[in-house]
Formats: structure tokens, C-alpha cells, sequence
């Protein structure tokens, strides 16, 4: 499958085009690295990458279709800050198992541990909660991952586990991931490309 961005431009309202003519491509199994100053624009990228945002101008395919509106989206979308996408109204075990039912072997890969899953949102570290949303994004249904800044708030050793797992996971089920971060060592340690949006 391909993933691809053509001649994007956005811009918030009536502001000023943040991104300009922007066009890339990532294919199924790559992991490609995206990397630009603070504001240059990448976290902006990444949710119209996912279908959140529309491009003033441009488009994003699938395999040359729009992005399914009406089914579950292929390309998953995992942020930097983890509190933001949870519903704080529900229990853990239920946003787990909002979407599809992760087995019990993926749950422990990720490090979850039992006792979590009683737990509300705000009873977790920033680090326990985002590894809820890593796993949740990974559904068998999942062709490509943005992650953009994902484990940016993680301490080094976590950090290393956590992209051990995506990493195996995406070999193994020929996902596209799209790397997001300023931290260029992570990005030259696991990433086969690197598109710079500065
Ligand atoms: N909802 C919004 N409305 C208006 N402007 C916005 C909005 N969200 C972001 N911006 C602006 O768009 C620009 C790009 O923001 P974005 O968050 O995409 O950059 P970034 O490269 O991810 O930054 P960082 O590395 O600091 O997270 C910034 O100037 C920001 O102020």
C-alpha cells in the first residue's frame, strides 16, 4: 500500500500557509523519519496525514483514494500528548476496547500492566497512558502509523522498549511508519529516510 501527500497546502483560517507544497509518499513496511523546527509545521502535517484536517489545497491518498470517512482508518495517528486522547470519563480497560479488542499478548508486550486497566486516565504516568494509545492504534486494520513525538515525554530506556515493540510489530504486519520527532538520534537510529520540513 501507499500512503501518500500531494502538493499540500494548509493554513488555519485566514492565517498565514504553514505548509506549502508539500508532497511525500510512504510505503507499507517503510519507516520514514520527519524531522523540522518547533513550528515548522509537523504535528499539523501529521493530522492531515491522519484525515483529521483537511489541506487547503492538495490531497492525501490511499493507495490513490481518499481516506475512508465511514470505516475504521487505516492510518492511526498516535500524539505526543497522551491525556489529550482519552475520554477522562472512562476506565481504562474500556478506551483499550474502544475500537477492537487488543489480545492479551500485545497488552503485555507494551508493558500494561493488569491492575491498569480498572485505573481512570488520570490515576496513570503521562508514560503508562501512551502506552494505551500505542496499543490501540496498532489493530490488525492498521496499514500506517504517524507518530509524531510519541515518545517524547519517556525516559530513554522506556523509550528504547516502546519502539523495540512498534518496530517488530510493523516488520512483521508491513505498516508504514512515519517518525516524528526533533530527537534526531531516534530518528537516525530506526529510520530507513528522513524528510526535513523546515
Ligand atoms: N489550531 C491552530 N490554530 C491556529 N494556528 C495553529 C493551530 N495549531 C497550530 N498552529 C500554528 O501552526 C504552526 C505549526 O504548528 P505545529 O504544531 O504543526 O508545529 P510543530 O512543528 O509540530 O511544532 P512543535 O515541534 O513545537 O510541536 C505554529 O505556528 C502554530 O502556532
Amino acid at each position: 500500500m501507499l500512503l501518500e501527500s500531494k502538493n499540500i497546502n494548509f493554513r488555519y483560517g485566514k492565517g498565514p500557509f504553514i505548509i506549502k507544497d508539500f508532497t511525500m509518499e510512504l510505503n507499507s513496511g517503510e519507516i520514514v523519519g520527519l524531522s523540522g523546527n518547533s513550528g515548522s509545521g509537523k504535528t499539523t502535517l501529521a493530522r492531515i496525514l491522519a484525515g483529521y484536517e483537511k489541506p487547503y489545497e492538495g490531497h492525501v491518498l490511499l493507495d490513490g483514494k481518499p481516506l475512508p470517512e465511514d470505516r475504521f482508518n487505516p492510518v492511526q495517528l498516535v500524539f505526543q500528548h497522551p491525556e489529550k486522547s482519552v475520554n477522562p470519563h472512562w476506565k481504562m480497560h474500556k478506551t483499550l476496547n474502544e475500537g477492537w479488542s487488543p489480545e492479551d499478548s500485545l497488552i503485555h508486550s507494551l508493558g500494561i500492566e493488569e491492575e491498569w486497566l480498572q485505573r481512570w486516565p488520570n490515576e496513570l504516568s503521562g508514560g503508562e497512558l501512551q502506552r494505551f494509545c500505542v496499543t490501540r492504534a496498532l489493530s490488525p486494520d492498521t496499514k500506517f502509523l504517524i507518530a509524531d513525538e510519541m515518545t517524547t515525554m519517556l525516559d530513554a530506556i522506556t523509550q528504547a522498549h516502546i519502539w523495540n515493540v512498534v518496530i517488530d510489530i510493523a516488520k512483521k504486519r508491513n505498516i508504514g511508519v512515519l517518525v516524528i520527532s526533533h530527537e534526531r538520534h531516534l530518528i537516525d537510529r530506526i529510520c530507513s529516510k528522513v524528510i526535513e520540513i523546515n
